[in-house]
């Protein structure tokens, strides 16, 4: 487990963060009253176990800022204790790139110490691209995004950036210069936002001091914000960037949160259809073969009696993980309600398909699930639609109808809807 670092003359103070960092993060914490036992700490830890460290500008042993310049030395990222901030100060952090200041007002600072922490971890997950011609300009943008651990790419040429970002949904931030060979900052901005909206890709503007017009242009064409490339501080370069990042995070977060079922983390019904009625159509234009499964747990409701809801929550989450880990990547797999999932399979044939699905029924019934104390096994059936019918939702009844014979059968197997006994 890595660890945060804690300097501060304070125990009581110490103590307050390290018990918010261990419940709030996955960081064990060390702390240390002074410079010389941070000292002797550091020696004896490996650079790579630790991730941050909060500093106390002034401890009694160190009243200038000399603890920042030893966790510095070793290149760890640094958030400073302070009980003011005056310019001076300001200055010295950013030369020394700390990764940001906290003042000590009151106990709510450590809500923004967590916060701070959750970025740093989150930050080597932001991909930012740089699209600069001018060395200089961008080896210091560079360090200054290198400080909060992002993961950070530089092109020069803006047509590359381009071909880049268009391929590469994972970048969550574009920033760019105006003045650049073959394709201006404004053009570059107007071809990015044809293909991301502004929650999917945050982009920044730029430009040397003296192009008043250079903000609004870049905004016109879909700029989330500007910056004059000489003249900005660091700190407000960061306030500006995280904030973007932050927003952007939270918004896929909830879009995640919105399309996957949260027992299960499988989509949910809302999701399924959103992604598979585009999948459905595209077969249907090309003739490709498609199956519908409803895969449903058998007697699940004696397993909630037996042994407890929590534990059927845990066989739930088992069975999804089962079929996830057999679908191919191709393949939409969503739990549509209750201990019923529903999978939508394209190019394989009706024979295959049989083979698939009894496959797959065969590792669910073969697996031992454990669950708090206990050690049980569940079976499944599914219901199959390979008639490939104009209107999904036909297929997927065609298979809800497979699946009722399945269990009015016996449960515990597999029924394709072309071999059911319409008497049943
Ligand atoms: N633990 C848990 N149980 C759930 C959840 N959603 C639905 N259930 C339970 O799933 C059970 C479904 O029971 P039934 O519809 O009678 O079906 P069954 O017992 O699986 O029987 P067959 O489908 O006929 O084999 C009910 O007891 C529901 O309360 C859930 O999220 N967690």
């Amino acid at each position: 487990m890595k660890k945060i670092i804690i300097v501060d003359d304070s125990k009581f103070f110490c103590a307050l963060v390290e018990k918010q960092i261990i419940e709030q993060t996955p960081y064990g914490v060390i702390t240390c009253n002074g410079l010389e036992e941070a000292n002797v700490i550091l020696a004896r830890l490996e650079r790579e176990t630790i991730h941050a460290c909060l500093v106390s500008y002034r401890l009694r042993d160190a009243t200038d800022g000399e603890s920042i310049e030893l966790f510095r030395s070793r290149d760890i990222p640094t958030i400073v204790l302070i009980s003011d901030i005056t310019a001076t100060l300001r200055n010295k952090f950013w030369q020394l790139r700390v990764v940001d200041y906290v003042i000590k007002h009151d106990k709510y600072v450590i809500n923004e110490i967590i916060h701070t922490l959750a970025r740093l971890e989150r930050n080597p997950n932001n991909k930012i691209v740089i699209v600069e011609d001018s060395r200089t300009s961008a080896k210091m943008l560079q360090i200054l995004l290198d400080v909060h651990q992002y993961d950070v790419m530089h092109f020069n040429d803006p047509k590359e950036a381009l071909d880049y970002v268009k391929y590469h949904q994972d970048v969550k931030m574009v920033i760019t210069d105006y003045n650049m060979p073959g394709m201006d900052g404004c053009e570059l901005t107007r071809r990015l936002r044809r293909i991301y909206s502004k929650q999917e890709l945050a982009i920044l503007g730029m430009s040397g001091a003296g192009q008043t017009i250079m903000a609004a242009n870049f905004l016109k064409h879909g700029a989330d914000d500007f910056i004059i490339k000489q003249s900005f501080l660091a700190e407000e370069f960061y306030l500006r960037i995280n904030s973007y990042l932050d927003s952007l995070n939270t918004y896929q977060e909830l879009a995640t949160a919105a399309s996957y079922d949260f027992l299960t983390n499988v989509p949910n019904r809302r999701h399924f259809f959103e992604v598979v009625e585009a999948m459905h159509e595209s077969a249907l234009r090309h003739g490709t073969p498609v199956t519908c499964a409803m895969i449903d747990i058998d007697k699940f409701k004696s397993v909630n009696d037996k042994y407890g809801h929590s534990v059927g929550d845990a066989v739930l989450r088992e069975v999804a993980q089962l079929i996830k880990s057999s679908v191919r990547k191709s393949d939409v797999v969503a739990r549509f309600g209750g201990e019923e999932f529903c999978m939508y399979m394209t190019g394989m044939s009706e024979d295959h398909a049989g083979d698939y699905f009894d496959k797959l029924r065969q590792k669910i019934s073969d697996a031992i699930i454990r669950a708090e104390e206990h050690s049980l096994r569940v079976t499944v059936s599914i219901g199959l639609c390979s008639k490939i019918e104009h209107d999904l939702n036909n297929m997927i009844e065609a298979a809800d109808k497979s699946l009722y014979q399945a269990k009015e059968t016996g449960r515990n197997r597999v029924i394709h809807h072309s071999k059911l006994i319409e008497a049943l």
